[in-house]
């Protein structure tokens, strides 16, 4: 096992009004950031990774075992400062995608207004103090790239499936929840967008985190994103989750009109259904963890720049276990996954359905993607609104919807193009008016992979 050896120390003040924001440059930056704020890192110190139904235990299990041989110089011993890593899990126990921590050299950290550094090394040789830590961050901010002009040449193309054929798909899991075998599933899909110029992913992050600042913009390894939805923040013994069920699309939504999104998807008994199967799944699993849980009574609406989402907060006291240790965010991320937002209910119908019907490995695409500490704070997001980069030119976007009775298979469609256009915009693109058929090429280059 390495030892790792990590400093943390305070910076006085980021030297800019955008935050975080400023250290977001390289394409294999590590990300989490929601309003300016969080965590960047640069480089890698540790890795772990996993695959299979036992992935969260062995990176549980890794974790702490790092963690027993590290030396930690950590003044400020606040979320997020010490050593961190930052991970992306498979959404699937059968994925090949292989479920990731990595421990950067450096992490820039900015909560509340306070800033640090944190420098972690397995050198022992090297000095654990603010002048490494800056010497080092500083290797990473030279010849930084410059921006990337997005290419009429750039294209949109169809994933896996065609609309016809993930249209079909829909159909047939309204009639799966019609003969009663689950009350819903949720349906994905994927599309590929080919770029005439190598990416910049550093570029895409700080469009989504600008444009989505309400949202946990994400990038670990390729998985970037800015999602809305929070499966577990815990943060000195309490934890916290944002639940999502239920959209409605800004973009066809009449602009005078300031009651519609709490008339049309509030007052909708059919979104109201599929919002109280995610939050009863939520909650249901989270129960055994904690002292006392609240969330709210009714669903509030969430604005984001593409879509309004029927959303619920819950909040819970952790309870100790028997030596007094409260659950660690992996712990509880184990528990939790997958929520009904994203697979669906019953679980296991709901999870063998979609590996049938979907025609594809969603890989890390809504599976739990965050960060977590030393000292058991973390916060692990939903991968939703995000791609997966598979090479410097070719990037594939992912998105689904939750299925009940009376779900509208061209309603749903629809509804996935809204939740790609954060990252569609992101990248400079639109939606293709007319999208062909199939691309054979890509489809059989992707199926050999
Ligand atoms: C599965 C996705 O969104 C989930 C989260 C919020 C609302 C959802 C919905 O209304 O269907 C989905 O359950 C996605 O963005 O790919």
């Amino acid at each position: 096992m390495t030892t790792l050896r990590s400093v943390t120390v305070p910076v006085g003040e980021l030297s800019s009004t955008i935050g975080l924001l400023e250290y977001l440059v390289l394409d294999e930056q590590l990300c989490w950031i929601r309003r300016q704020e969080g965590l960047v890192g640069f480089g890698e110190t540790a890795r772990f990774t996993s695959s299979g139904p036992d992935r969260f235990a062995r990176a549980q299990d890794w974790w702490r075992s790092l963690l027993a041989h590290a030396e930690v110089q950590d003044p400020l011993e606040a979320p997020g400062t010490g050593i961190v890593a930052f991970g992306s899990f498979a959404f699937s126990k059968r994925s090949p995608f292989e479920s990731r921590l990595v421990v950067p050299e450096i992490i820039v950290g900015l909560q509340d207004g306070a800033a640090w550094l944190t420098y972690t090394t397995t050198d022992p040789e090297a000095k654990l103090n603010a002048e490494t830590a800056n010497a080092a961050l500083a290797r990473y901010l030279e010849d930084l790239p410059t921006y990337r002009e997005s290419d009429p040449a750039d294209q949109v193309l169809p994933g896996m499936l065609s609309e016809a054929e993930w249209k079909n798909a829909v159909a047939r899991s309204v009639a799966h929840v019609a003969a009663g075998d689950l009350s819903k599933i949720v349906l994905a899909r994927d599309i590929a967008v080919k770029l005439a110029s190598p990416l910049m992913a550093s570029q895409v992050l700080r469009e989504l985190a600008v444009r989505y600042r309400d949202c946990w913009t994400y990038a670990v390894d390729g998985l970037i994103g800015s999602t809305p939805e929070m499966l577990i923040r815990v943060q000195d013994g309490r934890a916290e989750a944002r639940v999502l069920a239920g959209t409605l699309d800004r973009a066809t939504a009449p602009v005078d009109d300031p009651g519609y999104a709490q008339r049309v998807l509030a007052g909708s008994a059919k979104q109201q259904h599929e919002h109280q199967i995610a939050i009863d799944s939520l909650t249901r699993s989270l129960e055994p963890f904690t002292s006392s849980m609240t969330s709210h009574t009714e669903p509030f609406v969430l604005e984001l720049p593409n879509v309004w989402h029927l959303a619920s907060d819950v909040t819970a006291e952790l309870a100790p276990d028997g030596n007094g240790a409260v659950p660690t965010p992996l712990t509880l991320v184990e528990a939790l996954h997958p929520t009904a937002a994203v697979c669906g209910f019953p679980t296991s119908v709901a999870g063998e359905l979609i590996s049938e019907l979907e025609h594809m490995d969603r890989g890390p695409y809504a599976g739990p993607v965050g960060w977590m500490d030393g000292n058991g704070n973390g916060e692990w997001g939903i991968a939703l609104r995000g791609a997966v980069i598979e090479s410097p030119t070719d990037v594939r976007l992912y998105a689904g919807c939750g299925i009940v009775a009376g779900s509208d298979p061209s309603a749903e469609l629809e509804e996935t193009w809204s939740k790609f256009r954060p990252m569609l915009e992101a990248l400079g693109l639109d939606r293709p008016s007319a999208v062909p058929l199939r691309s054979p090429d890509f489809a059989s280059s992707r199926a050999g992979s």
